[in-house]
């Protein structure tokens, strides 16, 4: 990565990240509580109209960014990108995963909510196998081998609970190739060794070629 020339464009990015951050932050709530309110349905539509505006400001303010485009707050290929449904400090969808090396690969700590719930007071197998999926890309980053999902397999032996500290874990365990071999689990960061929910996926680098045609708006310097 090159130095930058001055303190003035970290300053800027940083700023701009707090700012992403910040409406996360806010939209996150907003998310948890319109999901889990018992206000009545005319509070819901006054809410509903409230928010319309709310598009509506944020839309004319600034034209939007094209699908495909990089943000400029993100890493790519790397491990910052702000508007991930898991990791995304400025997503509604994310919990957001906190991600750190360690254990031999990567650790993300991370709280669910009702956004998130499949069995009432339980995360969604899904949202369980996304969280897998994004440590493991992790995983695969930290160990300088990027690459895209071709196999995810999971496992669920336990229901992992809503409003629960949860710690997933991934590891690279073994490259052939361009293949790039890759294990899990997802479980309650006080009791770290019971495995909730464990995976195995495939990852698979991309050639040059792939890279350029899969991800025209990457500069590849
Ligand atoms: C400008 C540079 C950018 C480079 C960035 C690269 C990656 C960065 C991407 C994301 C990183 C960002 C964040 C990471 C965090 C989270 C991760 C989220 C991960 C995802 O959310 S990602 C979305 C879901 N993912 C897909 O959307 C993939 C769809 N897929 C394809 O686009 C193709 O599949 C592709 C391009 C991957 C490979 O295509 P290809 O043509 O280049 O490669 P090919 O088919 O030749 O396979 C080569 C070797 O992999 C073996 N192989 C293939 N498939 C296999 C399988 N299923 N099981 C076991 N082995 C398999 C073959 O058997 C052969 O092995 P061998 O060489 O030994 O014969």
């Amino acid at each position: 990565m090159n130095a930058p020339s001055s303190t003035a464009p970290e300053l800027s990015l940083a700023s701009r990240r707090a700012a992403v951050t910040a409406l996360g932050r806010e939209l996150r709530a907003l998310t948890e509580a319109a999901l889990a309110t018992t206000a009545p349905p005319e509070a819901l539509h006054d809410l509903a109209d409230t928010l319309r505006d709310l598009t509506a400001r944020l839309t004319e303010a600034a034209p939007r960014r094209p699908l495909g485009d990089v943000p400029d707050v993100d890493e790519f290929p790397g491990a910052v990108r702000m508007f991930s449904p898991v990791i995304g400090e400025g997503s509604p969808l994310a919990p957001p995963v906190r991600v750190t090396q360690g254990d031999g690969g990567v650790v993300g700590l991370c709280t669910l909510g009702v956004a998130h719930e499949g069995p009432p007071g339980y995360a969604h197998g899904g949202f369980s196998a996304m969280l897998l999926d994004e440590l493991m890309g992790h995983a695969c980053i930290a160990a300088g081998r990027p690459g895209m999902t071709t196999g995810l397999t999971t496992r669920y032996h336990r229901p992992v609970p809503l409003g629960t500290p949860l710690r997933i874990h991934a590891r690279v365990t073994d490259t052939d190739g361009r293949k790039v071999h890759v294990s899990g689990t997802v479980s309650a960061a006080h009791d770290p060794d019971t495995a909730l929910v464990s995976g195995e996926a495939v990852f698979v680098t991309l050639d040059p070629a792939r890279a350029r045609a899969l991800f025209p708006q990457v500069r590849g310097d």
